[in-house]
């Protein structure tokens, strides 16, 4: 794309002009309007925005996902707390000691002790780290100091160190070793069991720091490199070091772990591993304990998490908060209580979101007094549906949808069709669950469809169609294979053409459509009717492979069906089948005897010769497709072909396919029923009964069915008549919807059925100045749902080209001190576009406005009596302008209120002042005649110009 209109591109993106306006506005690229052309760099611009805009939704929409993670895993952990607390009424003591060894225990209780006088020591707020690089690369100390924890050297602060909180972009390095202090609050006392070792660092350190091994230490990895330690720890590097961030270690249900930091990761059921769900920067991510009392240092996602920020960091107040046991650890800073605070306020929002759901869900259970909808908690889906289907369904509204939407990052409209998959995604966020169901097929039930067991099937005849370009010899054949193989002679009948015959192939019967040509394959497949079996391709060996050849090629592959080549002509001597088969090769058809798998018919049509080889072909061809259907189910399959006949009435051409259809029954097809009267076959000969794959005549029908339409044999006449009624009434249906025009009357109804998302508008008025203006009102029109897009403008009447152009678009046509010409209004009201005429922009506005938003509620309308054409005027003092006119069409009657028009524009709009038939006032005069007009209060007539009557009648609303 090099340069496109605003406009354009916006259509492009589905978008309005407006909007992209608004975006190009926002990103300071100075465009006019609408028609302002966009070149490379500015679209690169606005995709850059675009692409920024996914971005951030994606990154909130992570943000709002694991904050619904990290309050689920609240739930458990205190579920988990309060067993784990039990158990350790009976010794916490030795849990202590079961939990981890000396070695590893020690570290970690320096490396808290250690931390927390760094941080005192530099005045640093240890939860939250410090912006400043100097606090990055204390992080990052401590990530090294973490890895040398073994020795005990130093101590790691907390683990999550170096991380940035959320999104801020210098999260590299700063905020190192937040929540490291924090973390050892937690460390220190969260965990009842660890009480026993009250205030002694080193005591509680290997649970909190090693991650001991315990299945569902959580907080196990804060000492960071020391993650391995845990049962189930973390993988990764680092684990919560402040350098590389390191992942939530041991946690068996840890889910965000480390996983947001570059290392880590890796408890047992670690979702989010090493890699980071959200690619974290190096951080810590979501350090396991959170929350959970006795692990401290809970940690809130770790900084870099979610927003792919730094590292580690993530959110202390867990631990510190519920272990309260903070005190031993901290040096007890101010900061800490600072920090302490915060983490409350954290709990706070938490508990207080916590209530708030519970309220809600409260008030749901209670019936929701102050809300009207109750929110269902399931909803069953079909398949794919618009968003403003699914909200409705969900008892949300749109906006919450379209808003989820795009934190998905998809940007959707209000009619865009969402598969179930996003349902499911869209309604989980709102704690609904999304059951999909095979939608149910309507034609399956109205056919009582019921599916045969194997027992029943029997084995039928092949249905064959005869395919091949024109004068190759499609109807030879047929008439070839009927003459030498159809047993007419039985009932001395007489051989009838009802569209279809059977052969008689060794004792096997073969079903002929007699059908020549692609109508077969056209129409049948047209209508979703699948009836032949085999193909036989009628290729003339002195002409080769033709346009229409390679169409009935295609048909056939396209309704997979295997092809039989019959190289028809061969008696002629510039016969050359090489040449025909050589020529079919590209098109997938390749002989046997060249390594291929389509067989080859040499045939003389003319002369009967190869019939049989070509037949006995046909019948091993079937052979390997096993055809069968079961006599004994429901009679059911295909018109052939129909028509009325006169002395017998409605006459189809049926092709049973399944079951036995016998006279009596009573037969739906299509839009038609009724119970058969009389079978022949294709020898005339009348049958009481017909079996599978059978061509049969039928009479009885109440009219004349399509070829194509399926037929299927109903109990009783009543439900017959019933589903033809419901058929008939829902193509009547379907027929309305693909002629309706969109009018302003019926806009909002077409809104909320789904078929107008965006209203296509012409507008015409009578100067440039007029359409700008108009154009620009127009398109701040905001009505959620809809968009007014401006297809086409100009200055000047409107014409027959604005009308077709409005008709190809579903267009209305605004015109603005304009009028259509004749033409023009004669072919809107024949296309049934809805031309509105204004001479107030307001009114343009508002009736635009209350259009969309299904409040229009038209009292009067205008309706047009006639025009007269001026071909004199005659000045008359006293009286002004009189008009000397010729009533051109309709009527001029004394009490209409009249326009005038000059080349299309309205220059006058009042009532009729006086009209007279030469000296006598006229109440009216009809066309063809002429007449004396004045206006009321209006003098500037002239030659030419056009006065139109017209009357507002009142109209019931739509
Ligand atoms: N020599 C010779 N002529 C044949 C043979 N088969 C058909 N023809 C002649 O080819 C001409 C066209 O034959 P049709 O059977 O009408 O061909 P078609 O493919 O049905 O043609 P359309 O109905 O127009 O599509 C007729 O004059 C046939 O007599 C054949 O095997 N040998």
């Amino acid at each position: 794309m090099t340069k496109v209109r605003v406009y354009e591109y916006a259509k492009k993106l589905n978008m309005s002009s407006k909007e992209i306006l608004t975006i190009l506005g926002r990103l300071d690229i100075p465009v006019a309007n609408h028609m302002s052309v966009m070149d490379e760099a500015t679209i690169g611009k606005v995709e850059n925005f675009f692409s920024d805009v996914k971005k951030r939704a994606a990154e909130r929409h992570a943000h709002e996902v694991e904050k619904e993670m990290r309050e689920r895993q609240q739930r458990r952990q205190e579920e988990h707390r309060s067993e784990t607390e039990r158990k350790a009424e009976s010794g916490a003591g030795t849990t202590v000691q079961g939990n981890g060894d000396r070695s590893r225990e020690r570290p970690v209780s320096q490396q808290t002790g250690q931390t927390a006088r760094s941080t005192s020591r530099d005045g640093e707020r240890p939860g939250y780290g410090r912006r400043d690089s100097r606090e990055g690369s204390e992080g990052r100390d401590n990530g090294q100091v973490r890895t040398r924890t073994n020795d005990g050297s130093t101590g790691a602060s907390r683990p999550q160190g170096e991380g940035r909180r959320y999104d801020d972009p210098r999260g590299d390095a700063g905020r190192a070793g937040q929540g490291g202090d924090r973390a050892r609050v937690g460390d220190g006392q969260s965990r009842p069991r660890q009480h026993s070792g009250d205030g002694n660092f080193s005591s509680r350190g290997p649970r909190t720091g090693s991650g001991s091994g315990s299945r569902d230490n959580r907080s196990g990895g804060y000492t960071g490199g020391n993650s391995g330690g845990s049962r189930y720890s973390n993988s990764g590097t680092g684990g919560y070091a402040g350098g590389t961030g390191g992942g939530r270690p041991g946690g068996r249900d840890n889910r965000g772990g480390g996983g947001f930091g570059s290392g880590g990761s890796g408890g047992r059921d670690n979702r989010a591993g090493g890699g980071g769900r959200f690619g974290g920067g190096t951080g810590g991510g979501r350090p396991g304990g959170a929350g959970r009392p006795g692990a401290g240092g809970g940690g809130r996602p770790g900084g870099g998490s979610r927003f792919g920020g730094g590292a580690g960091g993530g959110r202390p107040a867990g631990g510190a908060q519920m272990s309260g046991a903070s005190k031993p650890t901290a040096p007890g800073s101010l900061r800490k209580d600072k920090e302490k605070e915060k983490g409350r306020d954290r709990e706070g929002f938490a508990r207080r979101e916590e209530f708030n759901e519970t309220k809600l869900q409260r008030s749901k259970r209670r019936g929701g007094r102050n809300q009207a909808p109750v929110l269902p908690t399931e909803v069953t889906v079909e398949g794919p549906m618009s968003v403003g289907d699914f909200a409705k369904l969900l008892k949300r509204e749109p906006a919450e949808l379209i808003k989820k939407l795009l934190l998905l990052g998809t940007m959707a409209t209000i009619n865009q069709d969402i598969d179930t998959d996003t349902m499911e995604l869209i309604a989980e966020d709102f704690g609904v669950k999304v059951n999909v169901v095979e939608p149910v097929d309507e034609d399956a039930l109205d056919m009582l469809v019921e599916e045969d067991t194997p027992e029943s099937l029997r084995p039928r005849p092949p249905v064959v169609t005869i395919m091949g370009h024109v004068d190759h010899g499609k109807t030879t054949l047929l008439d070839a294979i009927r003459e030498s193989k159809v047993t007419a002679t039985e009932s001395g009948g007489i051989t009838q053409h009802i569209g279809a015959y059977q052969a008689t192939v060794n004792d096997r019967l073969i079903t002929f459509l007699d059908t020549p040509g692609h109508e077969a394959f056209t129409t049948m497949r047209a209508r979703g009717a699948q009836i032949t079996d085999v193909t036989i391709l009628v290729v003339a060996a002195d002409d080769g492979v033709m346009p229409q050849t390679i169409e009935a090629i295609n048909h056939a592959k396209a309704a997979n069906v295997p092809i039989i080549v019959a190289v028809n002509k061969m008696d002629k001597p510039d016969a050359n089948p090489d040449r025909v088969k050589q020529e079919l090769t590209q098109y997938g058809l390749v002989s046997e005897e060249w390594g291929g798998e389509t067989i080859f018919a040499p045939i003389s049509a003319l002369k009967h010769e190869g019939l049989d080889e070509l037949l006995e072909m046909v019948l091993l061809v079937a052979d390997v497709q096993e055809l069968k259907a079961n006599p004994d189910a429901r009679p059911r399959g295909t018109v052939i072909e129909a028509k009325l006949d006169k002395g017998r009435g409605s006459v189809a051409t049926v092709l049973v396919q399944n079951g036995t259809l016998k006279v009596g029954d009573i037969v739906v097809a299509g839009t038609t029923y009724g119970r058969v009267r009389a079978m022949v076959n294709d020898v005339g000969r009348r049958l009481k009964q017909a079996g599978p794959s059978a061509p049969v005549e039928i009479q009885g029908l109440n009219g004349v069915p399509s070829a194509g339409d399926q037929f299927v044999v109903y109990d009783d006449e009543r439900s017959a008549r019933h589903l033809v009624d419901k058929r008939t009434n829902r193509e009547k249906q379907e027929q309305l919807q693909t002629t309706s025009k969109v009018t302003l009357d019926d806009l909002y109804r077409q809104i909320q059925e789904g078929n107008v998302a965006e209203l296509n508008v012409i507008v015409k008025a009578d100067v440039q100045g007029s359409v700008e203006a108009l154009v620009q009102s127009i398109e701040k029109i905001d009505v959620s749902g809809v968009r007014v897009n401006v297809i086409h403008k100009g200055a000047g009447a409107i014409t027959e080209s604005d009308v077709s152009l409005a008709t190809a678009s579903n267009a209305i046509i605004i015109g603005f001190h304009v009028r259509p010409d004749v033409n023009a209004k004669r072919m809107a009201e024949a296309e049934k576009v809805d031309i509105r005429l204004y001479r107030v922009i307001y009114n343009v506005m508002s009736e635009l406005e209350s259009a969309m938003k299904g409040m229009l509620a038209p009292e009067f309308k205008e309706v047009v009596l006639g025009h007269a054409e001026v071909r004199e005027t005659f000045t008359i003092s006293r009286i002004g302008t009189v008009a000397g006119c010729y009533i051109t069409d309709g009527k001029m009657s004394r009490d209409a209120e009249a326009r005038l028009i000059r080349d299309g524009i309205v220059v006058y709009e009042g009532k009729l002042d006086s009209l007279k038939r030469f000296k006598d006032d006229a109440r009216e005069v009809q066309t063809g005649y002429e007449c004396g007009i004045t206006l009321d209060k209006f003098n500037d007539i002239k030659i030419g110009d056009v006065v139109e009557a017209f009357v507002m009648e009142a109209v019931k609303p739509a």
